[in-house]
This record gives C-alpha cells, structure tokens and sequence, in this order.
C-alpha cells in the first residue's frame, strides 16, 4: 500500500528562518524542500519566459506577479502528485494560496513568528550564494572560508533589500499581504505558530510536531527510504 503524501507549506516574515528550518525538516523526514526563489532562479538561469519576465520584477527588488508564480510552479506541483513535499515561499499571497488549494490539499502550514530586532539583526548579516540560493551568516552558519560558497567556491554577496533601510517597507508588506493566507488557513485548522528569537530553539517543536503527523528520518538510518 503506498504510504499517505504529505504536503506541507512554510511562512513568515523575510529572515525568520524558512530555508533554515525547511532544510532540517527536508533531512530529518525526507521531504523534497521547494522554494519558490530557487524556481525563480532555475527560471532565469533557463531563460525561460517567465524566467525573463521575473527577472525584471526581482532586480527592482519587487514581488513577481501572481500570474506569472503561478503560470510558474502549479505545473511543477501538479508533476509532483507522488511525492510529499514543503513549500517555502509560496504562497505569498491570497490569489496564490486560492491558486494552490485548486490543485492540492494542504496537511500542515508552519507559520514563523519572529521578532523584527531580530529579523534585522540576521538579514543584516545574511550572505547569499546568488547561484544556488544557499545563505549563510557569519554568527550562525558561517561559509567555512570567508565570503566564498562552501560547495562551488565563488563568491558570497549582501542583497541591498536585506539592509535595515528596506526592511521596514518588506515587512510591511508582507504582514499586509501574508494576513488573509494565515487567516485562510488558520480557519482551515492546519495553521501551526512558531515564535521565538532562535532557531535552536524553535527546531525541537516543529520536530516533535511533524514527529505526530509524518515518520522520522533518523540520520544514520542508511536504509532509509525517503518518503513518496
Ligand atoms: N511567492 C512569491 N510571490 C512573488 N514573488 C516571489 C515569490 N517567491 C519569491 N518571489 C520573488 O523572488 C525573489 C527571491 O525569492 P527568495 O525567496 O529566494 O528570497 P527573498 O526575497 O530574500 O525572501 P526571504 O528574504 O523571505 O528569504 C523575491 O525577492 C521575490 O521578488
Ligand atoms: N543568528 C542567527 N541567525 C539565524 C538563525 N536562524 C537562521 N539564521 C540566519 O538568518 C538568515 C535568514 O535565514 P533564512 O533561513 O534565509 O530565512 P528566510 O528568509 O525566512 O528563508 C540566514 O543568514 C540564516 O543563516 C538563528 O537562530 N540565529
């Protein structure tokens, strides 16, 4: 019997700490990490035409479309009818969420509260791999040679959104616009809260709670079999 899919979606303000967290959750129960930036970047990289027609909205430091997210990602989703998954980044906003219900049920929306010192505090020193997505910062997960990716090498950059001065209006807008997806699935009964100022500290919750809903992964379980 194949076992139940598992689909799962990860929120919050910019720096609370989704790809942190939704890289743990990826290798503590196998499964497949989606972000909606790293599709974005695939995208561009392809030049695609949403990749192209994305890529003028991200330089200007704007949010892509929803048309154009959507166009984007509900066809890779709908390929991914076998598998379990979590989202990270999508959705952004209500159109998105509607869009994502018609094709999907969601189990379990994880929403990150975290407090705006620290969210300035983090993205003020968040170094970005622009290739691959992969971030570090320089307190909590430093690259292990000074402003150069760990796995490729090339240089690390500071995105000048991620500066105090533009956080202000980012997070403006993404408690305006996040509020009626966190209402829509609070009122669904799938919407988890997690609050706090460290991911250390935040991570053994959300593992105990997935620990309820989905099968560990243990990490010297070699045999493993990843989830559908
Ligand atoms: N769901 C979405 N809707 C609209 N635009 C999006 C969405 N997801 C990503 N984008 C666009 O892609 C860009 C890169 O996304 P990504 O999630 O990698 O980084 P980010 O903006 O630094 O987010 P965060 O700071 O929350 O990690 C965003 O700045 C935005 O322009
Ligand atoms: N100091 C500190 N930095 C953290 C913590 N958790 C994540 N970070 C860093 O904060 C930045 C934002 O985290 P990220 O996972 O990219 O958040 P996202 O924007 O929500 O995806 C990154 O540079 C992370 O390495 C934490 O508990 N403490």
């Amino acid at each position: 019997m194949m076992a139940k899919l598992f689909r799962a979606v990860i929120m919050g303000p910019p720096g609370s700490g989704k790809g942190t967290i939704s890289e743990r959750i990826a290798q503590s129960f196998g499964l497949k990490h989606l972000s909606s930036g790293d599709f974005l970047r695939e995208n561009i990289a392809a030049n695609t035409e949403a990749g192209v027609l994305a890529k003028t909205y991200i330089e200007r430091g704007l949010m892509v479309p929803d048309h154009v997210m959507t166009r984007l990602l509900l066809p890779r989703l709908e390929e991914m009818t076998r598998h379990s998954w979590l989202m990270d980044g999508f959705p952004c906003t209500l159109t998105q969420a509607k869009a994502l219900n018609s094709t999907c049920d969601l189990d379990l929306v994880i929403s990150l509260n975290i407090p705006y010192e620290t969210l300035k505090d983090r993205l003020s020193d968040r170094w970005i791999h622009p290739a691959s997505g992969r971030v570090y910062n320089m307190g909590f997960n430093p690259p292990r040679v000074q402003g150069r990716d760990d796995l490729s090498g090339e240089p690390l950059i500071q995105h000048d959104n991620d500066q105090p001065e533009a956080l202000v209006a980012r997070l403006r807008h993404y408690k305006d616009v996040a509020k009626p997806v966190i209402d829509l699935y609070k009122s669904k009964g799938i919407l988890h809260t997690f609050s706090g100022t460290e991911t250390d500290k935040i991570w053994p919750y959300i593992n105990s709670l997935l620990s309820t809903k989905i099968p560990s992964r243990p990490e010297t379980d070699t045999q493993h079999i990843p989830l559908p």
